[in-house]
C-alpha cells in the first residue's frame, strides 16, 4: 500500500429499512489530502465514512484503500491504515480506564509494553487530557470524551484519520487545539463536519454530499463561495467568508 489511495466507486447503501443514505457516490482520495464531507442533516456523510473502513458494507460498489478491497476478510489491515474517530465517542470508550481504552489498539497489534506505554502517553498528550489516564471514561465530560476517542486512534498511527464532526462538544480551547493537532498530522485526512471554518482551516478539498450523492467536489474555497451550490444543498457559508453584519463588508 504505497500511496495509500482511498478510491470509492459507485458506491450505494440501503438501510434494512429500506432508506437509500447513499445512491452512488464516487471519488479518490490521494496520500497527503485533507479532504472535507459536508452536507446538511441526513445527506449521507457518517454512512459514507462508516464504508472507509468496513463498519458498513456497501449495497453495491466498493471502497479500496490503496491496493486493497475493504471486505471482511481484509478488515484487520483496513483498520490498521485507516483510523476512525466515530460521531458518539461512547461507541469508541468501552474500557475501564482511559488508560486502557487507548492501550487496547496497541495491545491487540502485540506491540511490547514499553511501546504500549509510550504510545499511550503520547496520544494521551496529543489532545491534552494526560491527567485522566487512570479516570473511567464514563466519567468524562462529553469534551474529555471526545478527545480520548482521538487518543484511541492516534495510539494506533494511522496512515488516513477519518473522523465525524470531531469539534462537535468541545469548548473553543479545546476546538482549537484539536485544529493545531489535526493540521500537524501530515497524512491525509478525512473529516465530516457541520464546523464549515474549520473545514476552511484544515481542509483544502471538499466534497458536498445532497440526498446521498456527491454535489459537487472541489477546492474548499471555491465550494464555500458558491451560494447557489451553498442554498440548494441547504448549507451556508463559513463565519469567516460572510461580510460584516453592520458595515456588509
Ligand atoms: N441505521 C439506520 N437505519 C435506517 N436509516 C438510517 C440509519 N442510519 C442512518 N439512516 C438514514 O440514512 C440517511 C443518512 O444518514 P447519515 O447519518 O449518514 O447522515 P449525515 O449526513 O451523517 O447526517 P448528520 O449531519 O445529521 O449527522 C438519513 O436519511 C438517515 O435517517
Amino acid at each position: 500500500m504505497s500511496h495509500h489511495i482511498v478510491e470509492v466507486r459507485d458506491l450505494c447503501h440501503c438501510y434494512p429499512d429500506g432508506t437509500e443514505a447513499l445512491r452512488g457516490i464516487s471519488f479518490r482520495i490521494h496520500h497527503g489530502e485533507s479532504v472535507a464531507v459536508v452536507g446538511a442533516n441526513g445527506a449521507g456523510k457518517s454512512t459514507l465514512l462508516l464504508h472507509l473502513n468496513g463498519y458498513l458494507a456497501p449495497t453495491r460498489g466498493d471502497v479500496r484503500v490503496g491496493d486493497t478491497p475493504v471486505v471482511r476478510t481484509t478488515l484487520p489491515e483496513v483498520r490498521r491504515t485507516v483510523g476512525m474517530v466515530f460521531q458518539d465517542p461512547d461507541d469508541q470508550l468501552f474500557m475501564p480506564t482511559v488508560f486502557d481504552d487507548v492501550a487496547f489498539g496497541p495491545l491487540n497489534l502485540g506491540l511490547p509494553p514499553a511501546e504500549v506505554e509510550r504510545r499511550v502517553t503520547d496520544a494521551l498528550e496529543r489532545v491534552g487530557v494526560a491527567h485522566l489516564r487512570d479516570k473511567p471514561p464514563y466519567r468524562l465530560s462529553g469534551g474529555e470524551k471526545r478527545r480520548v476517542a482521538i487518543a484511541t486512534v492516534l495510539s494506533m498511527s494511522p496512515d488516513i484519520l477519518v473522523l465525524d464532526e470531531p469539534t462537535t462538544g468541545l469548548d473553543p480551547y479545546a476546538r482549537r487545539q484539536l485544529m493545531g493537532l489535526l493540521r500537524d498530522f501530515s497524512h491525509t485526512k478525512i473529516i465530516t463536519s457541520h464546523d464549515l471554518d474549520m473545514v476552511m482551516d484544515l481542509c483544502e478539498r471538499t466534497i458536498v454530499l445532497r440526498g446521498g450523492k456527491v454535489a459537487a467536489d472541489g477546492p474548499t474555497r471555491e465550494i464555500f463561495g458558491n451560494d447557489e451550490l451553498l442554498a440548494a444543498c441547504r448549507l451556508e457559508r463559513p463565519l469567516s467568508m460572510q461580510g460584516c453584519p453592520v458595515c456588509g463588508r
